[in-house]
């Protein structure tokens, strides 16, 4: 984090291979914003989250995610940017061949935590935050689906992340449990981690209404409409 910065792009443009994919893109994310980020298919989204994760490098410009320089940003230090990033991806779900406790202890290994005590009080405390403390010993299977997305959420809190890309976080889920999913995010953000969730569904947008960016023709637009 810069200040309250958590990510800043200026006049970035964003390659995937030869093609350009968006260009001149200028993005700010403050602590604790939350921000809708929507688009065709195809416009760019995904390629958005990419360079702000660290998948994808950018040229011309220059940003920061999480205090990590963009325009530079050496292999080495992508796990270190990951950490500080939640990731709620529909192609990133739970092992279903182990309990939540032991996904939550997974990834917390893989990302350098040995203290056994302070993982067991770790994997509680973030399934407090998503209201599943009583699920720690079930198997995926076992809970429904907007309860697994909750673990997914409670998994991306592990390493008290400075902001949450989600992408369509709703997208399986049935109108009343994709309220109550975005209500969560919400609360996190207004706890301080910047939220910025893709998403298809205007539906759920107007529900709770918050700035909305869009990637469109090429371009990135702040503050737009729908
Ligand atoms: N690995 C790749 N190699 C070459 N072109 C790619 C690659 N990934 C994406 N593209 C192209 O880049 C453009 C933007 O794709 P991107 O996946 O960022 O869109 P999106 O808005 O996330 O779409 P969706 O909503 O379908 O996920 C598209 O024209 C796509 O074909």
């Amino acid at each position: 984090m810069i200040g309250n910065s958590i990510i800043k792009l200026n006049n970035v443009d964003i390659f995937q291979q030869a093609h350009l994919v968006l260009s001149n893109v200028n993005l700010h994310i403050d602590k604790g914003d939350f921000v809708w980020l929507i688009g065709q298919t195809g416009s760019g989204k995904s390629s958005l989250l990419k360079v702000i994760y660290g998948d994808l490098g950018i040229k011309g410009g220059t940003g920061h995610a999480c205090g990590y320089e963009l325009s530079k940003l050496p292999g080495r230090d992508i796990p270190y940017l990951r950490r500080k990033l939640g990731i709620v991806f529909q192609d990133f779900q739970l092992l279903t061949d182990r309990t939540i406790e032991q996904n939550l202890n997974f990834v917390m290994r893989a990302t350098g935590w040995t203290d056994k005590k302070l993982i067991a009080e770790k994997a509680l405390d973030v399934l407090e935050k998503v209201g599943l403390r009583s699920k720690l010993k079930k198997m995926p299977h076992e809970l429904s689906g907007g309860e697994q997305q909750r673990v997914v959420i409670a998994r991306a809190l592990l390493n008290d992340p400075e902001i949450i890309l989600a992408d369509e976080p709703t997208g399986n889920l049935d109108p009343e449990t994709s309220e109550e999913i975005v209500l969560l995010l919400k609360q996190i953000s207004q706890s301080g981690t910047a939220v910025l969730v893709a998403t298809h569904d205007y539906h759920i947008i107007r529900a709770f209404p918050s700035r909305i960016i869009k990637c469109e023709n090429g371009k990135v637009l702040e503050d737009v409409a729908i």
